[in-house]
């Protein structure tokens, strides 16, 4: 059997193992899962979260599911659709998740005279492609994005559009990893991004690790040191891009993009074409997942606030196409209107 391993994913077999990124920086732990119940888990409880990386993990948990599989030949149908509608139902709103388990089941529907065995090797291919394509495809966004950072920027970005948030590479933080790479010097400054803290446990880990020059700061300051003249450009991730260019990503991304706009700095969106829902008209169709309360009053295992406040934790918003200066894709950077610049750019994948 097939093996493949990356920062955040490995596929060993008969078995997916992730970095558990609930614990991360402090500890880094790992959870190996059997079945696709337990992917489906591993993806709700955010141990691997980030769009790409959703993707990728459920395309895993599918493999997962028809290995199970022990009923007779007739009932393997039903069997791979009860099994792709847990993993469709772990979190609403990064279209990712659905493109690669849609990916999945073509291929399943496609091949109907395979033997049990030769139908998961030829899943297990595909599973593995999705996580190589993806590798490339964040390369190939790097590039792209690095075309619109000059020597000595800063960078401002929220949550984590990284390594850890895609199979490997990142997609922000992609377009920074290939700016330096090209020898530019830059500064990022990395939101914390309440309440999850992905900014601060994730982002400042990755480019630490990536000897890249990363300032943290709370999401409250972000308006400040635009004001100071920190920030040359904000390049963020995306969860979701309507055929409009709306894009949803994690909350507080909407407040970036209106600070931005008040001081005249460039917005971008640094995103795959597998996170454009092109039949997603605007971004008032998409799904915003709500989350417990506990990641608001809790930081890790310590209260922060009063037992029984009320709270409201939508894990995303959407930023309106207007406030967007560029999404920045592996096959270049759409620009407005995006209705007709990202339609062609799927033309030119077919
Ligand atoms: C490259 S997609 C990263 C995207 O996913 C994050 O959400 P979550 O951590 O809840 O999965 C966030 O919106 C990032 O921008």
């Amino acid at each position: 059997m097939a093996r493949f391993k990356s920062i955040t994913l490995e596929w060993r077999e008969d078995r997916v193992i992730f970095i558990d990124q609930r614990k991360l920086p402090i500890e880094e732990v790992y959870v190996e899962c059997k079945t696709h119940e337990e992917v489906y888990g591993a993806i709700k409880d955010m141990v691997v979260r980030g769009a790409p990386a959703i993707g990728a993990s459920a395309a895993f948990g599918y493999v997962l599911g028809a290995m199970e599989f022990k009923k007779k030949p007739e009932e393997l149908a039903a069997h791979m659709k009860a099994v792709k509608d847990r993993l469709a139902g772990s979190r609403p709103t990064a279209v990712n998740l659905f493109w690669a388990l849609e990916r999945m089941e073509r291929l399943f529907a496609s091949t109907p005279s395979l033997s049990h065995d030769e139908l998961i090797k030829t899943l297990e291919r595909e599973a593995i492609a999705i996580s190589r394509e993806d590798i490339l495809t964040n390369m190939a966004i790097g590039m792209n994005g690095a075309s619109v950072v000059r020597d000595g920027d800063g960078i401002l970005t929220h949550c984590n559009a990284g390594a850890l948030a895609t199979v490997d590479y990142g997609t922000a933080l992609g377009v920074i990893r290939s700016a330096v790479e090209m020898g530019k010097r830059v500064r990022v400054y990395a939101d914390e991004t309440r309440p999850y803290l992905q900014g601060a446990r994730l982002t400042s880990w990755e480019l630490m690790k990536s000897c890249i020059d990363v300032t943290l700061i709370c999401d409250n300051m972000a308006g400040w040191i635009m004001k100071k003249g920190y920030v040359n450009l904000v390049v963020v991730g995306a969860d979701r891009i309507a055929a409009n260019g709306d894009s949803a990503n994690k909350i507080g991304t909407y407040s970036l993009a209106i600070l931005a706009q008040k001081h005249g700095i460039p917005f971008y969106i640094a995103a795959p074409l597998s996170t454009v829902d092109l039949s997603c008209n605007n971004g008032e169709e998409i799904p915003i997942e709500e989350r417990s309360h506990r990641e608001i009053t809790h930081i890790g295992e310590i209260r922060i606030a009063p037992e029984g406040v009320k709270c409201y934790n939508p894990a995303f918003d959407v930023t309106p196409w207007n406030m967007i200066t560029g999404i920045i894709t592996e096959k270049g950077i759409a620009r407005p209107p995006y209705d007709v610049s990202l339609a062609k750019m799927f033309e030119s994948t077919h």
